[in-house]
């Protein structure tokens, strides 16, 4: 009897529940209609304004006012890719004016007089009393944004609507996004509140894809140590605007992001964003991937897979270069980067793996560079009192020193391009609609399948994984949209600790020196420039799918391997500039040792915005997606023991590189900034690895005034 009443009141609960969400659905679809247009007040002004669809339009009443005025203070009635006369990539440049075009093409044609804004752009929309209100979104007048509800009279005149723009000024500057404020007055509320509703209903929809609680790493220690005032200054206001709820944590030692990441309870998150330089970005992927390994069970040194991190990242740039945000942001500005956070637009990006003979030793996103770059970071952290202008010294320095350095280098030939994917054919640029980027199921390569020389990477060894899951102590006494710092409970000094210990190295060093493998490349004795090729054997051939490497031997002035662009505002086209991020391949550059004319050239060409170091003759380009290296291919066993790698953190690596490594005889690795000492690594890029607020790089289209038709191919608009 009781359960039988329990039952029925269930029933009738669950009835009522039900003919709640269907009166719910009712006022929503009676609020929301997909077209409106009303007469409105802009700066006193009158406009008119249209919600169609997606996207919102407004236009001058008055038509004599019609011609737009873009933010560079340029006439404008239209954008055409006419990109050629800057030597950028005509293609790509193309598709940007394709895509941008198929973006506007449910906006039919407007005058061209018009300001467009796309629904998915738009941050947040708040109405209010008074103008003054309308302008402060985050006072009490302004945050009353959820939609009115039935009874309550309307008396709010005053719609603001926040949204982002990209500014295209010119051929370096057309990568900047900044918030821009729309405030319409209409003397009836009723027109107002109902425009509120709609606009807010469909912003919610876009908004799916959004995060709401970030949680957020200040390195304060980078660049010019100005992480934390990087953050009040260009992100807080923009993620309280987007109403997102950030709890911060400002670092206090080296490593401390990859620990708490890998330790702590991170479900409370939809995200995770750094606010520093590269080796804050390193630390921040790093330590999601590690978890993500520990979460899934597997080995993290000898993981059969590496799991993709379920949260998305962040990244805001305040270090010193930010190569890592510059090439996927088109540029360092820190509030871009907090746009496309809190817009959501997600795209994959390409991680590589780094092994020594004991397995993985850590992850890189931007670039790994041995010689020159290596010399670069060895040396640069003993100058950090200089600031940014340490690498400058430091950069002339080594290029002085640099006497060359000999190596072996070994490239996994990609099946469709036999020769070894010479990087000489025309290539596009990646960009915002890079085709060769999109998500696809290409399976990663096996880890374990291209082996390196040594036998060591196939044994079973394995690594025990500990989680112990920590929370951390957020204070969620704010509403959502607050920013809170967060206190840390950082007892353990792990200041000197490497990404993953490398307590087995003498067991790893004592099967290499056994390894059949290494001592057929200790034969070579004459190192010059050899270039070979390893076929497969026939019986492995008759197996199907072996790897075919090629192997390089000779004397390099740098070798590196780009993971991006490498992008930065002293080198705006990058090292590499065709990497793509997120094709599943890192290119490797090697630069021959020649003369220090040459080895100019190659500066020089890196850094020229007009400069392609493919046009080089002792440069040699290769996109792979599997890397070996070996920097003393004729090193005795017994040479080992004095020169043991090992994967340092960036404090104390200068001291450590300059002990561990003889005379000048070798270098070091320069990692996203951070010196690795191995001297035997394999590098294996990942597909898309993991997902970065980010659109890519925008190719720059230069405004123009031909008229072909009446549409319009951005937002201008006069209020400000
Ligand atoms: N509180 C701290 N004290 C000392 N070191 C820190 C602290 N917080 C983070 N770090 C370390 O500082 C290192 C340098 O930071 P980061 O790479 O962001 O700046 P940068 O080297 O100036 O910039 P870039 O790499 O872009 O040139 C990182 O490797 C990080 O581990």
């Amino acid at each position: 009897m009781v359960s039988s009443n329990h039952k029925s009141h269930t029933e009738n609960m669950e009835s009522k529940q039900q003919r709640h969400q269907q009166q719910q659905q009712r006022h929503h679809q009676s609020v929301s209609c997909d077209i409106l247009l009303n007469t409105f007040q802009i700066k006193k002004k009158r406009y008119k304004v249209l919600l169609n669809y997606d996207h919102l339009v407004w236009e001058r009443s008055d038509a004599k006012h019609c011609q737009t005025i873009n933010n560079s203070g340029i006439n404008e009635k239209t954008l055409t890719p006419t990109v050629a006369a800057q030597g950028i990539n005509v293609a790509a440049a193309q598709k940007e004016a394709e895509y941008e075009r198929e973006q506007l093409s449910q906006r039919a044609s407007y005058g061209n007089c018009s300001n467009v804004v796309h629904l998915r752009e738009v941050i947040r929309v708040s109405k209010s009393t008074t103008v003054r209100n309308a302008h402060n979104p985050l006072n009490e007048g302004g945050v009353n944004s959820q939609p009115s509800q039935g009874a309550t009279t309307p008396k709010d005149t005053f719609l603001s609507i926040y949204y982002a723009e990209r500014i295209v000024a010119s051929p370096t500057d057309c990568n900047r996004w900044h918030i821009r404020r729309l405030t319409l007055h209409n003397k009836d509320p009723y027109i107002v509140a109902k425009w509120f509703d709609n606009l807010q209903n469909l912003v919610e929809n876009s908004r799916q894809t959004r995060i709401k609680r970030l949680l957020v790493f200040i390195n304060p220690y980078g660049g010019r140590k100005m992480g934390l005032q990087v953050y009040e200054r260009s992100c807080k206001s923009t993620f309280q605007l987007a109403g997102i709820d950030a709890s911060c944590i400002i670092t206090q030692r080296a490593n401390q992001i990859r620990d708490i990441l890998m330790s702590h309870d991170l479900t409370p998150f939809d995200a995770v964003c750094c606010v520093g330089g590269d080796g804050t970005v390193a630390e921040m992927i790093n330590g999601l991937l590690m978890r993500s390994m520990q979460d899934a069970g597997v080995c993290l040194r000898r993981p059969d897979n590496i799991p993709k991190p379920s949260l998305p990242v962040g990244i805001i740039p305040a270090g010193s270069t930010d190569t890592v945000a510059y090439s996927l942001h088109g540029t360092s500005d820190p509030q871009t980067a907090a746009i496309h956070l809190v817009l959501g637009r997600k795209r994959g990006l390409d991680v590589c793996s780094i092994r020594n003979a004991d397995g993985i030793i850590r992850f890189f996103a931007s670039t790994m560079g041995y010689g020159y770059l290596g010399d670069v970071a060895a040396k640069s952290e003993k100058y950090r009192w200089m600031g940014t202008k340490r690498y400058e010294y430091t950069g002339v320095k080594s290029f002085l020193l640099n006497r060359g350095y000999e190596a072996e280098v070994k490239i996994l030939l990609n099946e469709d391009e036999p020769d070894g994917g010479d990087a000489t054919t025309p290539e596009i640029i990646c960009n915002v609609n890079c085709e060769t980027c999109k998500p696809d199921s290409s399976t990663d390569i096996d880890m374990d399948k291209p082996s390196s020389s040594k036998t060591s990477l196939h044994s079973d060894q394995k690594v025990e994984t500990k989680r112990s899951n920590h929370t951390l102590d957020y204070k969620h006494s704010q509403p959502l949209g607050g920013n809170n710092y967060c206190d840390i409970q950082d007892s353990t000094n792990k200041q000197k600790n490497p990404i993953v210990d490398s307590s087995d190295v003498n067991l790893a060093l004592e099967e290499r020196s056994n390894s059949p493998s290494s001592s057929s490349l200790s034969n070579s004795d004459n190192m010059q420039q050899q270039e070979q090729y390893e076929f497969p054997s026939s019986e492995a051939q008759s197996n199907g799918n072996v790897p075919k490497w090629r192997i390089i031997r000779g004397e390099f002035f740098m070798v590196t391997t780009t993971n991006i662009t490498c992008a930065c505002s002293r080198s705006p086209n990058g090292m590499s500039k065709y990497c793509h991020l997120g094709d599943g391949h890192l290119d490797v550059i090697l630069v021959r040792k020649s003369n220090m004319f040459n080895n100019l050239r190659f500066a020089i060409n890196t850094m020229a915005r007009n400069g392609d170091i493919r046009t080089l003759p002792f440069v040699e380009i290769y996109r792979t997606k599997q890397f070996i290296f070996n920097a003393k291919p004729n090193m005795t066993p017994q040479d080992y023991n004095s020169i043991r790698g090992s994967c340092q953190p960036i404090a104390d690596s200068y001291a450590e590189a300059e002990t561990n490594l003889p005379n000048n005889i070798y270098s070091s690795w320069n990692c996203d900034g951070e010196v690795i000492t191995d001297l035997e690594i394999t590098l294996t890029s990942h597909r898309q690895l993991i997902d970065v607020f980010m659109r890519g790089p925008y190719i720059y289209s230069k405004p123009s005034k031909n008229l072909e038709n009446n549409s319009i191919f951005c937002c201008c608009h006069s209020d400000s």
